[in-house]
This record gives C-alpha cells, sequence and structure tokens, in this order.
C-alpha cells in the first residue's frame, strides 16, 4: 500500500513534512517524497490530512470478563482504533481480576482473534486486587505483562507493595499505581471544596491522592522498581513527581483528558458523568497539569477510559459509579484544545500518546521509522463535528464532552498494515476492498 501527500508529524525521526509512505506486510518499508508505486499496490491519497504513529494508552478499562454490559473486548477495542488507539493496555479489575497467566492469555488470544486494536493486558499487583498476597509478577512478566497495578484501588499495605517492587524489579515490570487513600478520601465523592459544600456532596481532599504519591515515590527510591502515577490529577501530586524526577528516581506519571480540561464546576447540577477516580479538580490544577505537558513531567496523556452501562450512572449522584467513557474523543479534545489553542505542538503531542507510552512498555513502536510495525492514525486537522456518544462503538456513553465541537477525528487507522479504520468507520478482518 503507498499512502500519498500526507504530512507526516514523527518526533522519533524529527520529521514534520508532506511525505510518501511505503506499507510492505505489517511494517513500513520505505519514506520519501513521490515514492512511485509498485504493481498492484493500492495507492490512498491523504492529501489535507495529518498522519502519526497509532497512539497508545495505557489506561484503558474494557470490563471484560465480567462487565460486558458496559464493554467487552470486540466493543472496546473498535472503539480504541475508531479514537485512534493502536495499542491499549487493559486494567486488571474486572470479574474476576486479571491477576494470573491463564486470565492475561485470554485477553491476549481474544483481543487478537477479534484484529482491532492490539490489547495489552495488565495485571494485578495483589491476588484479587484484595491487597494482601502478592502475584506471580515474573510468570505473568513472561506471558506478555508488562505493567502491573490494582487501578481502581490503592495497594495501601506499603510492606506488600515494596514486596512486589523488589520481585518486580528484576523483571523490568512497571509498576502502575491509582492513588487515593481510601480512609482519608472516606465518603468523598467529589474534589473537597466550595462546590461540594454547595451541592451537599462529601468531598475528597486532594491530600487523599497526594499522600499515596509521595509514598510511592519513596517506594520507588527504596527498591529502585519502576512506580508510575495513574491518572494523576494535582498541582502538588505533579510537583513531586518533578522533584523526583530531578533526583533521577524511576518515576513517571500519566495524565487524563478529564483532569487537563475539566473542572469539579462540571459536577453542578449533579451530573453523574462528572464522577471520576480521582475527583476533576480545579482550573489551578487544570493549569499545573499542562504545564507538566509541557515541561516534560508528564509522561503521557492516558484517557483511563471507564465505560460504564447506562443504569450505571443514570442514578442519584452518590450511588453512581466512577469513570468517564472517552477513548473516541480523547485525541480531538487534544487536537482541538491543547494544540489548537497554541499550547503544545503536535509533535508534542504525539510524544504524549505514543511515543513515551512505547518506551515505557518497551515497545518498538510510537515512531513509522521503516522497518516499524505500520501502526498509523491519519486524521482530519479542520473539518468540526460534534461529540455524539450515541454513535461510539464504545458501549459506554457516559461521556461529559456530549455536545462539544471538536476537529482532528480520525479518518483512517492502520495497525500492523492493515486498514481496520477508513473513511470514519471499523473494517472488519477479510472485508478489506
Ligand atoms: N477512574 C474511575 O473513575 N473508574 C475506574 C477505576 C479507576 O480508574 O480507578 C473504573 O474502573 O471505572
Ligand atoms: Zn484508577
Ligand atoms: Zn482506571
Amino acid at each position: 500500500m503507498l499512502l500519498r501527500n500526507g504530512h507526516l508529524v514523527d518526533p522519533g525521526q524529527a520529521i514534520d513534512g508532506v511525505t510518501d509512505i511505503r506499507i510492505k506486510g505489517e511494517t513500513i518499508a520505505e519514506l520519501g517524497p513521490d515514492l512511485p508505486a509498485e504493481a498492484g499496490e493500492e495507492v490512498v491519497d491523504l492529501e489535507g490530512l495529518y498522519v502519526i504513529p497509532g497512539l497508545i494508552d495505557l489506561h484503558v478499562h474494557l470490563r471484560d470478563p465480567g462487565d460486558e454490559d458496559s464493554e467487552d473486548l470486540e466493543s472496546g477495542s473498535k472503539a480504541a482504533i475508531a479514537g485512534g488507539f493502536t495499542t491499549v493496555v487493559c486494567m486488571p479489575n474486572t470479574k474476576p481480576v486479571i491477576d494470573n497467566v491463564p486470565m492475561a492469555t485470554y485477553i491476549q488470544e481474544k483481543s487478537r482473534r477479534l484484529g482491532y486494536a492490539d490489547v495489552i493486558p495488565s495485571a494485578a499487583i495483589t491476588k484479587g486486587e484484595m491487597g494482601k498476597e502478592i502475584t506471580e509478577i515474573g510468570m505473568l512478566k513472561e506471558a506478555g505483562v508488562a505493567a502491573f497495578t490494582d487501578d481502581g484501588k490503592t495497594v495501601m499495605d506499603a510492606g506488600v507493595l515494596r514486596n512486589a517492587m523488589d520481585y518486580g524489579k528484576a523483571y523490568d515490570v512497571l509498576f502502575m499505581e491509582h492513588c487515593e487513600d481510601p480512609y482519608l478520601r472516606d465518603r468523598g465523592v467529589m474534589n473537597e471544596g466550595k462546590v461540594a459544600t454547595e451541592l451537599g456532596l462529601f468531598g475528597a481532599p486532594k491530600e487523599a491522592e497526594d499522600v499515596i504519591i509521595m509514598r510511592d515515590i519513596m517506594l520507588a527510591e527504596l527498591t529502585g522498581a519502576r512506580m508510575h502515577i495513574q491518572h494523576l490529577s494535582t498541582a502538588r501530586g505533579l510537583d513531586m513527581v518533578r522533584q523526583a524526577k530531578a533526583k533521577g528516581l524511576p518515576v513517571s506519571c500519566e495524565v487524563t483528558p478529564h483532569h487537563l480540561l475539566l473542572t469539579e464546576e462540571k459536577v453542578r447540577g449533579y451530573n453523574t458523568f462528572a464522577k471520576v477516580a480521582p475527583p476533576l479538580r480545579t482550573a489551578e490544577d487544570n493549569a499545573a497539569l499542562i504545564a507538566g505537558l509541557q515541561d516534560g513531567t508528564v509522561d503521557c496523556i492516558a484517557t483511563d477510559h471507564a465505560p460504564h452501562a447506562a443504569e450505571l450512572k443514570d442514578c442519584e449522584f452518590v450511588r453512581a459509579r466512577f469513570g468517564i467513557s472517552s477513548i473516541e474523543v480523547a485525541f480531538p479534545l487534544a487536537w482541538t484544545h491543547l494544540v489548537g489553542s497554541g499550547q503544545l505542538s503536535l509533535s508534542e503531542l504525539v510524544r504524549l500518546m505514543s511515543a513515551r507510552p512505547a518506551d515505557l512498555l518497551g515497545l518498538e513502536r510510537g515512531s513509522l521509522i521503516p522497518g516499524r510495525v505500520a501502526d498509523i492514525l491519519i486524521f482530519d486537522p479542520n473539518t468540526e463535528k460534534e461529540v455524539e456518544p450515541e454513535t461510539f462503538y464504545s458501549k459506554g456513553k457516559n461521556c461529559p464532552y456530549e455536545g462539544e465541537t471538536l476537529s482532528g477525528w480520525p479518518v483512517h487507522v492502520l495497525r500492523a498494515g492493515r486498514l481496520v479504520y477508513r473513511d470514519g468507520a471499523i473494517v472488519a478482518p477479510g472485508a478489506e476492498a
């Protein structure tokens, strides 16, 4: 296949310009101006479109197995592709929890058979995410699990986490933590502050997150194992990561689109679609996180795509589940609000949403260097479209951006050289023209 006239932006090889791309089988064969078409080659014209490495999301919930009313591997991996993500790391807080090799193998085999995004399972740090007994980290790593987290919960016993990190260090796995002290958070369902008081809702103080971030940085220093802070939401937490990095500690972090772009104000009206953990914070936190994207303190933007069936959100605020469905809008949100506003370049966004997550996972992805796998996102920088959750491939329609007008929508997506998304629609395996 020959992709013609697209504007390639690839910080991995310092390219920012119109280039043709030849794909052979699963890989990038050649880049260059005016490549001649070879016999039998399909030519796709990309004039006016941008071409970047396929996005990589370190944090998604696909609810499979156990909560397939909310999402499953098919709907979730189609949604990932429609959002421009060719690789996603799914969280282990399924039913049952992904804490053993057969469960990890189930995720890998089912998603491979489906043929949409590459779904890489993360596994729990503790069995059943119960916080007591550590999982078989070495065996899981050998089975292809690169990252470990009890996401949804913090490993509250620091001794247990220390043992897991001492053990996991030898395998160079990435530990990831959901940082929230449940005792300090208590009954909090949103950020503690004036808005919570006005709404009569219990708030969770930022300190519930920050104390765990501090503890986890200390454990990274103590053990030497890699610690990645998930969905970091506070200015102070970010500062702690900045200082840890300055000391050379093996600490990294991700932020979500919602913690960059939304505040606690979104909860007004008891909007359950704005109920998420950690909670939406304040405009000052948004600004601090955006500064963290710019100065490299933030390693990546991850979605924390958390789809929920309608009835789990269509209820009283205190009873509603935590989580936001966002994988199909994360890139247009970032393009419109971060690049469109001049706060980030596209090259920086590619680093945050593809190159750096690939590094953290130890994958040779995130750049379209000849010889690498052809995972590619082609998007339209200009055409504006409203966010319509009803049209999502995801079963989770719990999206607080409904009705917003965005640009930067994916047009075509290639996964391992196959056009899995064409002209804005999923192409089933074997259904290619
Ligand atoms: N973020 C959320 O609000 N919810 C996540 C759990 C999590 O990421 O901690 C979920 O599984 O729904
Ligand atoms: Zn979490
Ligand atoms: Zn999560």
